[in-house]
């Protein structure tokens, strides 16, 4: 399992170990001693799929309480993060990630990091555990494409939800 910082403050990229063989392979996605011992003790206590096909963009969605450890299990997705903390040292900073069922890898998000996607493969599997009960009411919602951030996707012309309109 290999941790890394990121370039927003507190945002890690995990890639677990990936066991190979004629038959396919194997990957442990979640382990609580060995991410705690690499310093991710975060308490989850609810996991999520969301199934989009290729040209979806969610989010990009946060709050100020729940830790998200986000994988794609099946096919391909570009996912940016925008750090929304007042009192970070990477406010206002974004970075894009591009995971996949080939790299494995997971991001671990922050409160008041936003996160949102986009589907880069036919059908994709979003996969996240949270540390918070869902609760609508506390999230807050970025424009994708809001000039004031500027974030790049691999995508001009995103099936958004009506929220993300
Ligand atoms: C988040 C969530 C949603 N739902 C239900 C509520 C709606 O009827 C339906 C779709 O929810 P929503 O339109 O918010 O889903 P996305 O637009 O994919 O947003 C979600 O995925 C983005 C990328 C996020 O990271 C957010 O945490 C989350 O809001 O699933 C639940 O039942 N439990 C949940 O935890």
């Amino acid at each position: 399992m290999i941790v890394d910082k990121s370039e927003i403050d507190g945002v890690l990229t995990v890639t677990p170990g990936i066991f190979e063989d004629y038959r396919g392979y194997y990957v442990e996605t979640y382990n609580q001693h060995d991410y705690q011992a690499a310093g991710i003790a975060v308490p989850f206590v609810q996991d999520d799929i969301s199934v989009s096909r290729r040209g979806v963009l969610r989010g990009l969605h946060g709050d100020a309480k729940t830790w998200k450890l986000i994988s794609c299990l099946s096919g391909e997705i570009y996912l940016a993060v925008l750090d929304c903390r007042d009192c970070s040292p990477t406010k206002g900073a974004w970075q894009g990630f591009t995971i996949s069922d080939r790299n494995r890898m997971q991001v671990l998000v922050p409160p008041g990091v936003a996160n949102g996607h986009a589907i880069l493969s036919e059908r994709a599997i979003f996969h996240y555990k949270q540390s918070e009960y869902y609760d609508p009411g506390s999230q807050f919602t970025v424009k994708w494409n809001d000039p004031a951030h500027g974030i790049w996707w691999p995508l001009s012309d995103p099936i958004l939800s009506q929220r993300d309109r």
